[in-house]
C-alpha cells in the first residue's frame, strides 16, 4: 500500500503526444497575475471538458458503470472503445496543435458524438499549449511561496498545537501520528516541518518529487484492508476545487473517511484539514460555509476549527467514525446574483 503508485490518468489531458505536446515548456516561475489568470482558466477548461464528456455520454446512451469518465484519459478511453471517434479527436489534434493558439472556443458547437469528440480535442490543445497540469502546479506553487502569505498547513499547524485549541499537540521527533497529505506540491511544508507528524504520505496526480511525493490519483489509491493504512489526519488543501463536478467533490469528502483512524477507537487525533478558495463560500450561488460544515456532519465529522483569509477558507473537522447513513445533500440555490460562481459540492 505504501510503495509508489502511478495514476491511470495524467491529469489535465491524454497522453498521445501532439506537436503542441512536444513543444510544451514548463515556465520555472510566473509573474503572480499570469499565474492567477492560468489557474482560473484551467478550472474553465476543465468544467467544459465536464460539460462535454456528459453530452458525449447522453448522445452514445452511456449510463452507469459503462460511461465515459472525465476524471481519467479521455482519449485512451476513446482508444480502447470507441476507436472511429479516437480517429475523429486525433484528425482534430493533428489539424490544430501546430497552430501558434487555439482557445477552446474555437470549437464548433455540436451535439453529435463526433463533433463533441472534436471539441473535446481543442481543449486538450488549449491546455497543452498553456503547459498541461505541470504549468497548474508551477502557478499554484507561486500561491504557496511564503513571500505571499502561502502555504495554507501553516494554519494547521496553529491550530493543533495551540494551548487554548481542543487538540494541543506537541511536537515530538519520534511522534506516532500519521498523515495523509492529498494533492501535495511540495514536502518543505509546515505540515512536513512542524514534527507533528511521525510519518507522511505525500499523493499528487502530478508528482513534483517522486522521491517524496508519491504520483497517484487518491480516487484511485486502494481502500485501506487495515488500521495500518488509516491516518490521524488527512490534508486536502485546494484539491476539491481542482475537481470539475460537485458530485466528484463529495465522492472524494467520502472516500477520505475510509482513510481516517476513528477517534473513538485511538482516542486521539483523527482529522481533516479542509481548504478551499474563498469565493467558493463566500460567492457561490450554491455553496457557502454553513453548506461545508452540513456536508462535513452528515459524513460524521464535527467542526473543531475554522477561519477565513482574503482569499481561502480553512477548516479542521475532527472525525467521529462511519455515520450508519449518509443523508444526500443535493444542489440547491442559495444565493442570487449575476457575479456568483456556481461552485458546489453535493452528497448523493
Ligand atoms: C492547487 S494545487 C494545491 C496544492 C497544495 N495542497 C496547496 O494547498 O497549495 C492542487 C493539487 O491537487 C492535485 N490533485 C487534484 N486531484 C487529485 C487527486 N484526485 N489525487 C491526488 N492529487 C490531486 C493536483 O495535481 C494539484 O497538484
Amino acid at each position: 500500500m505504501r510503495g509508489k503508485q502511478k495514476s491511470k490518468r495524467s491529469g489535465l489531458v491524454s497522453k498521445t503526444r501532439t506537436p503542441a505536446q512536444r513543444q510544451k515548456v514548463t515556465p520555472k516561475s510566473l509573474k503572480p497575475p499570469q499565474a492567477r489568470k492560468l489557474i482560473r482558466r484551467f478550472h474553465v477548461l476543465r468544467k467544459k471538458t465536464h460539460a462535454l464528456v456528459a453530452e458525449l455520454n447522453q448522445e452514445l446512451g452511456l449510463k452507469g458503470d459503462t460511461t465515459i469518465s472525465d476524471d481519467k484519459n479521455i482519449s485512451q478511453q476513446l482508444k480502447e472503445r470507441f476507436p472511429h471517434l479516437y480517429a475523429m479527436y486525433n484528425e482534430e489534434i493533428r489539424r490544430n496543435s501546430t497552430q501558434q493558439s487555439v482557445p477552446a472556443e474555437n470549437a464548433k458547437k455540436g451535439i453529435e458524438a463526433e463533433q463533441i469528440v472534436r471539441s473535446l480535442a481543442m481543449i486538450d490543445i488549449e491546455i497543452e499549449q498553456k503547459g498541461g497540469l505541470e504549468t497548474y502546479q508551477v502557478a499554484s506553487m507561486l500561491g504557496q511561496d511564503g513571500k505571499r502569505g502561502g502555504d495554507s498547513s501553516k494554519k494547521l499547524v496553529e491550530w493543533l498545537t495551540d494551548p487554548k485549541g481542543t487538540h494541543k499537540l506537541t511536537p515530538k521527533g519520534s511522534s506516532s501520528l500519521r498523515a495523509l497529505e492529498i494533492g501535495c506540491l511540495s514536502a518543505q511544508n509546515c505540515i512536513s516541518t512542524s514534527g507533528l507528524f511521525g510519518e507522511i504520505v505525500r499523493i499528487d496526480l502530478n508528482s513534483q518529487n517522486e522521491a517524496l511525493i508519491e504520483q497517484q490519483d487518491f480516487m484511485e489509491r486502494p481502500l485501506p484492508k487495515s488500521d495500518d493504512d488509516r491516518f490521524n489526519l488527512v490534508s486536502c488543501s485546494l484539491v476539491l476545487n481542482f475537481l470539475s463536478s460537485a458530485v466528484q467533490r463529495g465522492e472524494m469528502l467520502k472516500r477520505i473517511t475510509k482513510f481516517l483512524l476513528p477517534s473513538s477507537e485511538t482516542n486521539r487525533l483523527s482529522a481533516l484539514f479542509l481548504v478551499l478558495p474563498r469565493p467558493c463560500v463566500a460567492n457561490s450561488r450554491y455553496f457557502d460555509g454553513k453548506q461545508t460544515i452540513k456536508i462535513l456532519r452528515a459524513l460524521g465529522f464535527t467542526l473543531a476549527a475554522q477561519h477565513e483569509s482574503r482569499k481561502l477558507a480553512y477548516w479542521l473537522f475532527d472525525w467521529r467514525g462511519p455515520v450508519d447513513k449518509i443523508d444526500p445533500i443535493p444542489k440547491r440555490e442559495i444565493a442570487t446574483g449575476p457575479s456568483r460562481n456556481n461552485f458546489c459540492i453535493v452528497l448523493q
